[in-house]
């Protein structure tokens, strides 16, 4: 092997590597050199061609052979003349590097025959690529020809710097291909001889380099060993090949020639390799959120320890709830153990004892429905596996109730309800002036301080005479016991809504389409529970009158709502209850309570259940008191009044019986009390005329269209009682009057009251009543200026005043409660007669029947008027006026005497409620004594209800307009 001159030598590995060895047969030329050489100093190309010189390298990979060829340490031979050699030899410049340097090189393959083929430049076959194009790279061609700095900016470097192909063609980049084309191709080409070699180009590049490539070749051998240290070229294509098959390593080698040039820049990099040289950072994910764990942060402070429960636990408990960080930390399993979730053995109701006796809890009616369903029976064994709910649950099977899912799982109320503006609420009654003094005054239920006899299986239910009297049961009234006892709503309310919460409240006000605002069930409720209660200030009707005219006489709406006796309720200040609508078909009822004394109001459901989304309504018993002030009634239902107005009277009586009749007889002359002010009114209708009567009957009787059932029951009642009414009536005569009125003076007519079989009274009273002849005859005579009801041998006098500017009424009432020691047939019953001293709507309870039995009297003459108005003058001792019916309610008997049985007159709990609901609002008994004189103020005093404001106003219209008489009487036998 000869030697010859290293820089020859490499020389001719340049060309060589430049050329490639595919391309020989082209290369030998002087005019190729040239051309090579043309190509090398030239701006980078934006066409090249395959047979290029600048791509030859690329893409032309080396022959397998020459793969496998060893390093070769030697001279070797150039296989043909090269202009960079020529140029060397003519300059006679060292050869870098120096004769010991190794060079690592392919073998040298024989030079081919030049082709006789027509030169690849003019096969037009061949594609052409302008690879800057595709790389997107030729929009700096020109700056870059113009030495921009961009140029070196591009520039990719591997791992320690060395540089490597750029994207033009220059003649430093086809040396740098040729580099790493060698390296390709030998994968041990040594980088710093081939930075030597472009060195001695005479380029700007050469010039940098040679500057920058180090002399030693021990330098460039750290430089070769740092670039294959970096991974990217270990792991080269030629080394890949190397272990493929001759067919695949033309695949690969095609593939890689088809490589763009941008990629090939790239694929010595870390990203072209996929290695990821940062180090790996797990991400922590919690509740679907990415956290952000940063080494270098502090981890978060702990909680501090949460406040200790007082309730005593076991020391397993206190083990697992102890935080973490208190747990000793030499015990890391303990600090470990996960917690431990319980789950329930068996069923909904395990844990939970099924019921021995089933019956224990249930009403007597109750059992005996149950008793009467063999099914529900107890069979001897318990079922364990699903043992029946313990407390509702057979109650619910008994009875049945319409079943709708809890609100907090399936609520149909759409959110967001636009709420009325702010106004104030009070969730207490409060006694406003002169109104607390007033009730103390008047004879309320103080002296009922007895008890009533119910025993626990009873629980207070329809039989309790509480409940029978609207008593709210207590510990100082009831006999059973809180736990037994059902008749305490409001204490049931307080306790379902102390809370808090919409499920509880139950309640909310929204907005509805045409009625302004409403209230809605946020729940289902049962029949007849307590909902909510109607509280405001408690006024009197002076208070009322005044506020009327000076407060609220530009409102649009009024919160009045007639209370107890002459006292309103202003709900303008008060509870949500005043935003419940009127509906001529409610669903509930609003009942006046005494409660420990003190009188309430609440809106409790009516006789079927209500279901989460309805809108709650009462019939308002709205009285317009004129034409003027008739509202439109949108309630909407089938039997809709159309106005906001009264309920309707209706009931035709049936003649009375015989028997009825002698009853009537009987009744009218023992209590001529009762008819002190009934009387006036019927005379002024009708004097003997019989159809009259008839007439003016029928309209006494109201009813309550709520209950269809419960009306039927009314009205039978009603018509018993009508019969005797009727016939007393009728019958009636001054003298008779006279006469009876003077027995009551004298305490020998004696009122009783068949409210059951319990006797109440505690207290034997006396009443006396003088009715005055000559009142009596006035009223019969349409001209009723003064009744005089006086009660003598008791003390206590009650005044009571309707105050409107000219109409006063007083009575005096001398005795609260009057004694009965007769008893019935059946029951032998003493109430306390003024128990009634309530609304008079609730006088019904004495009776057991329709509570307000009424008489309309139209005057359609404002003389009529005035001389109502005179009747009412404060000197005069009373009168006709509601306030008189209201006190002489109990005293009208409307039983029937005689059969009277304590069953027959008890009336049912729905049959009062719907005769209160029916009396409270607006019902009017202040309608009864409407002063046209004075414009109808007195309407004000009864009025009641939201259609108060249209009563007060209506006054200025009495004169034209009809006035209503209304009396509502109610007798005790
Ligand atoms: C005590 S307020 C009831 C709450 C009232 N909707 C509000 O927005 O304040 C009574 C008034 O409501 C209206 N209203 C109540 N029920 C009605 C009905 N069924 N049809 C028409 N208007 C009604 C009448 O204007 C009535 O004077």
């Amino acid at each position: 092997m000869a030697a010859i001159p290293m820089a020859t030598a490499i020389a001719e590995l340049d060309s060589l590597l430049l050329h490639g060895p595919s391309f020989s047969s082209s290369t030998p030329t002087d005019a190729s050199s040239a051309n090579s050489a043309a190509s090398l100093s030239s701006t980078p190309p934006t066409t090249i061609s395959p047979d290029s010189m600048s791509l030859a390298s690329e893409s032309d990979p080396p022959k397998p052979e020459s793969v496998a060829a060893s390093t070769i340490e030697a001279v070797i031979p150039a296989p043909d003349t090269h202009h960079i050699q020529s140029e060397q030899r003519e300059s006679g410049q060292p050869t870098p590097g120096g004769d010991d340097a190794i060079v690592v090189a392919e073998p040298i393959l024989p030079a081919e025959p030049p082709s006789t083929s027509r030169p690849r430049r003019a096969r037009s076959s061949l594609p052409v690529y302008n690879i800057a194009k595709l790389v997107g790279t030729d929009v700096h061609g020109r700056r870059r020809s113009k030495g921009d700095t961009v140029q070196e900016k591009k520039r990719r470097t591997i791992s320690d710097g060395t540089p490597t192909r750029r994207v033009n063609s220059s003649a430093e980049d086809s040396i740098d291909a040729a580099v790493s084309t060698s390296q390709a191709t030998q994968g041990k080409i040594d980088a710093s001889r081939t930075s030597r070699s472009a060195a001695l180009l005479n380029t700007p590049r050469g010039a940098r380099i040679a500057k920058k490539v180090p002399s030693s070749p021990a330098a460039g051998h750290l430089t070769r060993r740092a670039t294959r240290l970096s991974g990217a070229s270990a792991e080269s294509v030629v080394t890949k090949l190397s272990a493929l098959s001759k067919r695949g390593k033309k695949a690969v080698e095609k593939g890689v020639s088809r490589l763009t040039r941008e990629l090939r820049r790239l694929q010595d990099t870390n990203e072209f390799a996929h290695i990821d040289t940062r180090p790996v950072r797990y991400t922590v994910w919690s509740n679907g959120k990415y956290i952000d764990i940063d080494p270098t942060q502090e981890p978060p402070a702990p909680e501090p320890p949460r406040k200790k429960v007082k309730v005593d636990e076991s020391p397993a408990q206190k083990d697992e709830t102890q935080p973490e960080e208190d747990k000793p930390k030499d015990s890391p399993t303990a600090a470990r153990k996960p917690r431990v979730k319980k789950w329930l053995d068996k069923g909904l109701y395990a844990g939970q004892e099924a019921p021995v006796d089933i019956f224990k809890g249930l009403t007597s009616q109750e059992k005996k429905k149950l008793a009467s369903i063999p099914e529900l029976m107890p069979s001897g064994k318990p079922n364990l596996a699903l043992p029946q709910p313990m407390y509702n649950g057979l109650r619910i099977l008994i009875n049945g109730r319409d079943f709708k899912l809890p609100f907090d799982v399936c609520n149909p109320l759409p959110p967001g309800q636009p709420k009325p503006a702010a106004y104030r609420t009070m969730t207490k009654n409060r006694f406003v002036g002169n109104a607390a003094a007033y009730w103390k005054k008047t004879p309320h239920f103080e002296d009922f301080s007895s008890k009533c006899v119910c025993k626990p299986d009873d629980g207070c239910s329809e039989d309790c005479q509480n409940r029978i009297m609207l008593y709210e049961c207590d510990e100082t009234n009831c006999n059973v016991g809180k736990t037994h006892c059902t008749n305490r709503s409001f204490q049931d309310l307080q306790e379902r809504t102390k809370t808090g919460g919409r499920y509880r409240v139950g309640v909310e006000v929204y907005k509805t389409p045409d009625r302004g605002y409403g209230v809605r069930s946020n729940r289902c409720f049962e029949p007849n529970q307590i909902i909510m209660e109607y509280t405001g200030e408690i006024i009197t009707v002076d208070e009322c009158e005044r506020r009327m005219n000076e407060v609220y006489k530009d409102n649009e709406c009024y919160y009045l709502m007639s209370f107890d006796q002459n006292m309103i309720i202003d709900a303008t200040t008060g509870s949500i209850a005043r935003f419940v609508n009127h509906s001529c078909l409610p669903n509930c009822r609003m009942i006046k309570w005494i409660v420990s004394g003190q009188p309430r109001m609440a809106l409790f459901a009516g006789d079927r259940p209500i279901m989460t989304g309805e809108e709650l309504t009462y019939d308002y018993n709205f009285d317009p008191f004129s034409a003027k002030n008739v509202q439109k009634c949108l309630c909407g239902s089938p039997n809709c009044r159309g106005v906001l107005g009264p309920k309707p009277k209706e009931v035709k009586p049936p003649k009375p019986t015989k028997d009825e009749k002698k009853t009537v007889k009987k009744t009218a002359s023992k209590s001529s009390m009762k008819l002190s002010a009934k009387v006036p009114a019927k005379p002024s209708v009708n004097p003997p005329a019989k159809s009259s009567v008839k007439r003016k009957l029928k309209d006494a009787f109201e009813f309550d269209g709520d209950d269809e059932e419960e009306v039927n029951t009314a009205k039978r009642r009603k018509m018993k009682a009508a019969t005797g009414l009727k016939r007393a009536l009728s019958s009636t005569s001054l003298k008779m009057t006279k006469g009876a009125a003077k027995r009551a003076a004298k305490g020998a007519s004696t009122i009783k009251r068949t409210v059951s079989s319990i006797s109440v009274a505690t207290k034997k009273k006396r009443t006396g009543l003088v009715a005055s002849s000559k009142a009596v005859k006035a009223k019969v005579t349409s001209k009723s200026k003064a009744a005089t009801i006086t009660k003598t041998k008791t003390k206590t006098t009650i005044r009571r005043t309707v105050t409107n500017k000219v109409t006063k009424k007083t009575y005096d009432k001398k005795a609260a409660a009057s004694t009965s020691s007769t008893k019935t047939a059946a029951t032998t019953t003493q109430s306390k007669i003024d128990a009634p001293s309530r609304s008079p709507s609730l006088t019904i309870v004495a009776a057991g029947v329709s509570a307000n039995l009424s008489i309309t009297t139209t005057t359609t003459t404002s003389s009529s008027a005035a001389t109502q108005a005179d009747t009412t003058k404060p000197s005069t001792p009373v009168s006709s006026s509601s306030s008189t019916t209201k006190k002489a309610m109990p005293k009208l008997t409307l039983s029937s005497g005689k059969k009277t049985s304590s069953r027959k007159v008890t009336p049912s709990r729905k049959a009062i409620e719907s005769g209160l609901s029916l009396g409270t609002p607006a019902s009017g008994l202040a309608k009864s004594v409407f002063n046209n004189k004075d414009k109808a103020k007195a309407g004000v005093g009864a009025g009641a209800g939201p259609g108060m404001g249209a009563g007060l106003e209506a006054g200025a219209e009495a004169k034209k307009t009809p006035t209503r008489i209304k009396l509502v009487n109610v007798s005790k036998k």
